[in-house]
């Protein structure tokens, strides 16, 4: 059966937008026109090449206007500066989505300049990679990963009903959540993992034999700064736009490295055993509840 959805636009072709439009076309291929929507030439002319979208455009007006769906796809601050542009141009009855990694900010700036007849439906995509752009986007990056909505008490059910139908052609679980909710769990989650990873290639710069220990990096030294390598402007906007709750958890980082250092200090062998063993019996038990989840 055809669906009702027959265009859908897609603001930022990078990777997130790219790995969009290649998944949503695997899946419907010709069912689906694919507007392509970005500021960079060359990332129009790849998706196009690549297959993520059929048209492409870098004028908000054109792209938009006969879309079922409008996905919103730039960096949080970007979405913010240009979304009364944009929103301005949606057609009636349309509905409006990003994909920004932080909600209750922009769910506000969004919800200022909102024509009255456009569903906006905030969303989030809980899977994306260290590289950006559209050469890094995959058709299969949403495949069996949460994809957070986050509809307000007066959505329409149909509209709901028909982004998570859009959804779910990418592979991806969607779970629902409260703005707040969103915040505070992705700075924990994903915010703070990138700040600490960045943190931790900073700290080599500190050191005299900067040279001689990245010769002798390991496995470890790489799977935990894999994420330093991210987008600086993106993780500049995540951090400027979900400030308390990344600043909390920094606090409490803060505070449980400054203990350890103390009891280092100390030679409190005890204490430093407990605290490894602790977060080993912690995060073996994650793991379970992870696989719980996935199943
Ligand atoms: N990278 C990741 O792992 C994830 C990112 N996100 C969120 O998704 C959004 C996109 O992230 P990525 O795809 O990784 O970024 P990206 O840097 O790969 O792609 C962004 C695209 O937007 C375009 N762009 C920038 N400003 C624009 C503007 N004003 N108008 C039109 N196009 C513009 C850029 O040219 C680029 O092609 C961000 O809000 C990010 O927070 C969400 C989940 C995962
Ligand atoms: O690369 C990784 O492991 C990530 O954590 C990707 C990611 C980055 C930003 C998001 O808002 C969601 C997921």
């Amino acid at each position: 059966m055809r669906p009702a959805v027959k265009q859908i636009a897609i603001i930022g072709m990078g990777l997130i937008g790219g790995s969009l439009g290649l998944a949503i076309k695997a899946a419907q291929g010709s069912n689906i026109e694919i507007v392509g929507i970005d500021t960079n030439k060359l990332a129009l002319t790849i998706a196009k090449q690549c297959g993520a979208a059929d048209l492409i455009t870098t004028d908000y007006k054109t792209g938009v206007e006969n879309a079922d769906i409008v996905f919103l796809c730039t960096p949080v601050l970007q979405i913010a500066a240009h979304i009364s542009e944009i929103a301005f141009h949606v057609k009636k009855g349309a509905i409006l989505t990003d994909t920004g990694s932080t909600k209750t900010y922009l769910m506000e700036k969004i919800a200022a300049v909102l024509p009255r007849e456009v569903h906006y439906i905030p969303g989030h995509p809980m899977a994306g990679r260290e590289k950006s752009g559209i050469e890094a986007a995959e058709c299969t990056l949403f495949r069996d990963k949460w994809y957070i909505v986050i509809p307000d008490a007066k959505v329409d059910s149909r509209a709901m009903e028909t982004l998570c139908q859009v959804i779910s052609w990418t592979g991806a679980r969607i779970t629902q959540m409260n703005a707040a909710q969103h915040d505070r769990c992705t700075a924990l989650i994903s915010h703070m993992p990138h700040i600490g990873a960045a943190a931790l290639v900073t700290l080599l710069q500190y050191s005299e034999d900067q040279e001689t220990s990245i010769k002798l990096a390991g496995g470890g030294f790489r799977d935990t700064t894999r994420i330093a390598s991210s987008n600086a402007d993106m993780w500049a906007d995540i951090c400027m736009t979900n400030t308390e709750p990344i600043a909390d958890s920094l606090d409490k980082f803060s505070q449980i490295i400054s203990d350890v250092a103390e009891k280092i200090r100390q030679k409190d062998r005890n204490s430093i055993h407990a605290f490894f063993a602790n977060a080993k019996a912690r995060r073996d038990a994650l793991l379970r509840l992870e696989q719980q989840f996935s199943e």
